[in-house]
């Protein structure tokens, strides 16, 4: 499937922000190298941005409601990590001021694209703008973390590096890149796979240059191939034409290609139950200069 590529938002209105742009990521790789005393898994892996995402808009409210103004099919206003990253926020800086949120989702949810931290990352980044609250890339990366594991990335802005949980971020210099991005069609709860008791939880480290592709693999990618077989069907059918893995804790899975032309052609060729994209790299935020 074609989708139009993410674009600058119109900052023409000090009253408001269309057209926010929430990248998807990818995780080239991703090694799950121990496991904290809380629970969370210490992880090795790399993001990647895509130049695909969800779209957001705000309005400046002086009232200090949060309100989402349209309907999201599968995620109600309450749960939404838009509206809870725009409470943190308030409650972080005590600011005063509310806004009117419209998430328009492109990204599969349940998909290991990062949708939903990217939603939230936006929000931060956004109405730490029309708020005015100055908070720094590193504190907004901060509050994110308290949010979701795959927020910071977000803010960072840039292919990255990360270990702890997601959170400890080096700049990577990738070339740019096309690829194919399948979804088969299920959502996969990212706590159930992590939760699983034939997760690998002991890969060994290893250092940043070491992550060509041959070398390197999802540790998340065996345990949601058991329990969504979809997945892996997926993940054989991309294989005919390059390397296939899994993204995240899935369930969608990808393949880097040559071209734009390569990714066209696999992608009108997927099988009708599942839907695939031809994505393009994007080595920056397009919100990234804002902070
Ligand atoms: C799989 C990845 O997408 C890779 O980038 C992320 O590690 C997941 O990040 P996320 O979706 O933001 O996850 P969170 O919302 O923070 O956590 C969801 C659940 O996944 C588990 N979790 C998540 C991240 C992590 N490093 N270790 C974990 O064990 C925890 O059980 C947690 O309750
Ligand atoms: N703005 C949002 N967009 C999508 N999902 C959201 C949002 N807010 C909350 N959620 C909840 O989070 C769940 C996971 O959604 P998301 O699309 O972020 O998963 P994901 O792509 O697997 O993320 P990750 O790669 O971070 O694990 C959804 O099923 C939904 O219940």
């Amino acid at each position: 499937m074609d989708h139009p590529a993410l674009s600058r938002p119109d900052t023409s209105d000090p009253q408001r922000l269309t057209g926010c742009p929430a990248p998807a990521k990818l995780n080239l790789f991703l090694h799950v190298v121990g496991r904290r005393a809380d629970g969370y898994h210490l992880l090795q892996t790399a993001f990647r941005l895509l130049d695909w995402g969800d779209t957001l808009d705000f309005a400046l409210r002086e009232d200090g409601e949060i309100r989402r103004t349209n309907a999201v099919a599968g995620v109600p206003a309450e749960h939404d990590l838009v509206v809870r990253a725009a409470r943190l926020l308030q409650a972080r800086t005590g600011c005063t001021r509310g806004a009117d949120i419209a998430l328009h989702k492109v990204l599969p949810m349940g998909g290991g694209l990062g949708g939903g931290s990217s939603d939230a990352a936006t929000t931060l980044i956004a109405l730490n703008r029309l708020w005015g609250t100055g908070l720094s890339r590193t504190e907004l990366q901060a509050l994110g973390l308290q949010l979701g594991a795959d927020v910071p990335v977000f803010i960072f802005g840039r292919d990255a590096f990360a270990e702890g949980v997601g959170e400890a971020l080096q700049t990577l210099e990738l070339p740019p890149a096309w690829y194919v991005v399948l979804s088969p069609g299920v959502s996969v709860s990212t706590a159930e796979i992590f939760c699983a008791e034939d997760l690998t939880r002991n890969t060994a480290l290893i250092k940043i240059p070491d992550f060509a592709a041959s070398t390197t693999r999802n540790d998340l990618q065996a345990v949601a191939c058991k329990r969504y077989p979809e997945v892996q069907n997926a993940i054989d059918w991309l294989a005919q034409f390059a390397p296939a893995r899994m993204t995240g804790s899935g369930a969608c899975v990808f393949a880097e290609v040559f071209s734009a032309d390569d990714a066209e052609r696999i992608a009108v060729s997927c099988p009708e139950r599942w839907t695939a994209w031809k994505v393009r790299s994007a080595s920056r935020h397009p919100m990234y200069e804002w902070l």
